[in-house]
């Protein structure tokens, strides 16, 4: 089966199950990444209390771990969850959303590297780069780094590291699982100029994952819905629209989006060593 094949069959299984996705994130971008995968057949459920993390898992088909907004009960559930997910069977994607930042952050990565076996990393070029080498220090959940040259080798080396699939987006995304590289050429400039673009990504990603296909092949098609999705919203915004429309149209493009937008716009390209 190619890559579109693949793509397609995911998308199939997505619409026809709709599989349940739990999210523990934070409270700025929770409506947009609940929105995001219901509009691509998915459904979500937020649900980060101590005291029900382990039981609502149980009845996911991924669990989507963001670090946006930490407190001492989040970190817990974090954790919580990440252990009964993997003791079910349940693919878990992190998102480390402003790693490098704050000690809370560093030493909660630290404990979910150590605790918890991850299925896929996805963050920004920083948050990647401060994962990959501690001295690299970012100023906030934003990416200080714009190039994304040398991103494929610490993808790779990272997925080698963490036995999982690494994502790194930015201009131009890369996804490897250690063995295998790919580069996503696809996404618009707007993208980053709103909030919640990489934690949708990351949702993306976790509602793949759920379709049952490798990690690799969730996290391209996840990103490259995003990206895609972003180009069908961009050339929409009529004269005088800005970055709200450009919003409203990228939900539009997630709730159109078919594997044609795919086979029509589609940039992934595997990385030659
Ligand atoms: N300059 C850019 N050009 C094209 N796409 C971009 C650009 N910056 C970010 N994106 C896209 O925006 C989405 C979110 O990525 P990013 O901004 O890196 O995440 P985060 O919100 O975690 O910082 C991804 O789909 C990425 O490909
Ligand atoms: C602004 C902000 N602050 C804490 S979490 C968050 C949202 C980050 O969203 P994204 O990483 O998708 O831009």
């Amino acid at each position: 089966m190619n890559l579109s094949q693949a793509f397609e069959s995911m998308l199939n299984n997505i619409r026809k199950e709709s599989p349940l996705i739990h999210h523990i994130t934070n409270y700025v971008t929770a409506n947009d990444s609940a929105n995001a995968v219901l509009a691509l057949g998915g459904s979500p459920v937020m649900a980060d209390a101590e005291e029900e993390v382990e039981e609502m898992v149980a009845f996911a088909s991924a669990l989507v771990l963001n670090m946006g907004t930490l407190n001492s009960q989040r970190t817990h559930s974090i954790l919580l969850a990440g252990k009964r997910a993997n003791a079910l069977g349940i693919p878990v994607i992190l998102d480390p959303v402003g790693l490098g930042t704050t000690k809370l952050r560093q030493s909660l990565m630290a404990k979910i590297l150590q605790e918890v076996s991850l299925t896929v990393i996805r963050g920004n070029l920083s948050e990647i780069m401060h994962l990959y080498d501690p001295s690299v220090v970012p100023r906030g959940v934003d990416s200080i780094l714009s190039s994304g040259e040398g991103a494929e080798e610490i993808a790779k080396v990272l997925a080698q590291r963490h036995h999982c699939t690494v994502a790194i987006t930015g201009e131009f995304d890369v996804v490897s699982n250690g063995r295998v590289t790919y580069r996503i050429g696809n996404g618009t400039s707007h993208l980053s100029k709103i909030t919640g673009t990489g934690c949708m990504s990351s949702s993306l990603i976790g509602l793949c994952c759920a379709s049952g296909a490798p990690p690799l092949h969730a996290a391209l098609l996840g990103l490259s819905i995003m990206g895609i999705s972003g180009e069908i919203a961009g050339e929409g915004l009529q004269p005088g629209e800005g970055l709200g429309s450009f919003k409203v149209r990228l939900f539009d493009a997630f709730s159109h989006f078919t594997i044609k937008d795919y086979l029509e716009r589609g940039k992934i390209y595997e990385v030659q060593e």
